[in-house]
């Protein structure tokens, strides 16, 4: 029986793959759901078959009585906002009068979803929380489990806290708010609204059948402790990790080239499969985050372009 929960968990998880990631099942979802059931069954009765990988956990467990709160290990800050190219300049000098005219940044694309925290420990998924006040959030594990782009074991085993935004993709929010239509239930405002409320739901299947993802954009600490030295190295170390990071991002030496990217991404943000509400100006190196330090709210070292409404 061991065998075969751990035949069913492999075939399942590469269907799965196969279905959700590549958009390319290879059998019909009668069968998939067919064997999801006899997986289920088996860890149902036997439940140390339930291995913490296993795909019966995308489907979403028992509906809880309500949020546990967490305290993040470190405050997870917010964004300073800004909204026009002389902000954007301020922004350039204050960095140059803190740590001179040596740096880089990276500029990526601002999500417009819901901030998670992910902790792994030995490479196995642990807990997932939102934000809350920076300090204090909730445990949202059992929805976040049933979000195929977070990694429930990494390819390494590796212990961890990655952050980043939870969104829903622009079809999968239209779909929804098609068939809320269709049920005469009130419609969601726009995705971020669709994807708060998804993962604020007590029954988990209702998250699984909200069709969420994620982009992942930094780790809970410095990254010192696998060698990191800046932000854009944490970006690849996340995704060799096996989650999600969002490809747009780009190195900017120079303040025209950040006003480039901001320009082209004005520009294509239609084109996107995802809402954004922005750019994101980090400083790039580590050290140089650190000298430059954060607010009570939001760090010294990172500046939002918000899109003008
Ligand atoms: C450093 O803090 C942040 N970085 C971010 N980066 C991107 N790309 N998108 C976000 N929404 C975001 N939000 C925060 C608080």
């Amino acid at each position: 029986l061991e065998q075969r929960a751990a035949e069913l968990n492999k075939v399942l998880t590469q269907y799965g793959h196969e279905y959700y990631d590549l958009d390319a099942p290879t059998v019909p979802d009668a069968i998939y759901d067919q064997l999801m059931k006899e997986l289920i069954e088996i860890e149902e009765e036997y439940p140390d078959l339930r291995f913490p990988d296993s795909p019966t956990q995308r489907v979403g467990g028992q509906t809880l009585t309500a949020f546990e709160k967490v305290t993040h290990d470190h405050p997870m800050l917010s964004l300073g906002d800004t909204f026009s190219e002389e902000d954007v300049r301020a922004f350039d000098e204050r960095v140059r009068q803190n740590i001179g005219d040596n740096f880089r940044y990276v500029c990526e694309l601002k999500i417009d979803g819901l901030a998670i925290s992910l902790k792994y420990v030995d490479g196995v998924f642990v807990q997932g929380a939102t934000r809350g006040n920076g300090t204090i959030g909730e445990n949202i594990t059992e929805n976040l489990k049933t979000v195929r782009s977070v990694p429930l074991r990494l390819t390494k085993p590796v212990t961890l806290e990655a952050r980043g935004e939870c969104y829903m993709p622009k079809r999968s929010f239209n779909n929804l708010n098609k068939e809320r239509a269709e049920r005469e239930e009130n419609l969601f405002a726009n995705p971020r609204n669709a994807a708060a409320g998804s993962l604020r739901q007590l029954d988990p299947k209702i998250a699984a059948s909200r069709n969420l993802s994620t982009f992942m954009y930094a780790l809970g600490t410095n990254g010192e402790e696998f060698g990191l030295t800046c932000h854009s190295d944490a970006l690849d170390f996340l995704e060799e990790l096996g989650f999600r990071s969002n490809h747009e991002r780009r190195i900017c030496t120079s303040l025209d080239e950040v006003f480039a990217y901001i320009e082209e991404w004005t520009e294509k943000r239609p084109t996107l499969p995802y809402e954004i509400d922005g750019i994101v100006i980090k400083v790039d190196d580590y050290d140089q985050q650190q000298e430059l330090g954060n607010t009570v709210k939001v760090p010294r070292w990172s500046i939002a372009y918000k899109f003008p409404a």
